[in-house]
């Protein structure tokens, strides 16, 4: 028989507390991502999802809990410092440089390549690769002013920036929200892609369809607590938790 090791453990949280000013808002929050997974964090608008991304990022002042990236401890670095240890982050408001072109976006994103544990390569991105992925911003052309494009394409532009710097793990916040349907069957297609070339993803999710498409587990959140972790098929026979906290 062969003996495969496991996949190691990219993401680790445990105990993780957030508050906004007084409000406490995440409660012990604890859960795991390894390399080469997809994992949906859901719920329902405002169980903690977004929060949860912010925490991770070392983007809310007030947190509590331990937060570790390939067995190191992050949960006391700025977002700047976590940024450069390969923690990519997409946020929900996809912001890009409106007054610099797409290459130039890119640009701002790269950091250098990175080694596993085991000294193999990384994934490492390029804007050419990138292009591939994304054939509507190769379509557009380097040369494209970032104010000049619609919200998905957008949307693509800050994950294809967030790739330049070569992240262990990507953190995506609400890939489907508020983009048209073609941008959401865009995006799911892009998550498969990134998951065929190694990108492990912890993604962000309402949309119970979207995150059956393309996780290999979740996590569900209300009120700032995990309810259910399991596997997609798991959460797909569970009625009671798909009734209870999400919205199908
Ligand atoms: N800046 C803030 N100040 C105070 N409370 C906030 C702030 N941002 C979010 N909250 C509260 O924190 C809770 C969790 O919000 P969060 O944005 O993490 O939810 P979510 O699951 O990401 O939902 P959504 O899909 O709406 O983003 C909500 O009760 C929300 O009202």
């Amino acid at each position: 028989m062969i003996h495969r090791e496991p996949p190691p453990t990219l993401l680790t949280v445990e105990g993780l507390n957030a508050w906004y000013g007084a409000a406490h808002i995440l409660f012990d929050v604890g859960f795991e991502v390894k390399r080469g997974e997809v994992v949906a964090l859901m719920g329902r608008n405002g169980a903690g999802k977004s929060t949860t991304f912010k925490a991770l990022m070392g983007l809310l002042e007030r947190r509590k809990g331990t937060v570790k990236l390939m067995g190191q401890d992050i949960s006391g670095r700025s977002p700047s410092q976590i940024a450069r240890m390969g923690l990519g982050f997409v946020p929900e408001d996809r912001r890009i440089f409106t007054d610099l072109t797409i290459a130039e976006n890119l640009e701002v994103g790269r950091q250098a390549a990175r080694r596993w544990p085991d000294d193999s390569p990384a994934p490492e991105w390029t804007p050419q690769k990138l292009y591939d992925l994304f054939p509507n911003l190769k379509e557009m052309g380097p040369d494209r002013l970032g104010g000049r494009m619609s919200g998905g394409e957008q949307q693509m532009l800050t994950v294809s920036r967030t790739l330049m710097g070569n992240p262990y793990l990507v953190l995506l916040d609400e890939p489907s929200e508020g983009v048209a349907p073609v941008i959401v069957e865009q995006m799911a297609h892009m998550i498969l892609a990134l998951k065929s070339q190694g990108v492990s993803i912890l993604l962000s999710e309402q949309n119970v369809h979207f995150a059956e498409l393309v996780s290999d587990r979740a996590y569900v959140l209300e009120k700032g607590q995990i309810r259910f972790s399991g596997t997609m098929a798991e959460l797909a026979a569970n009625e009671e938790v798909r009734r209870s906290y999400l919205t199908v």
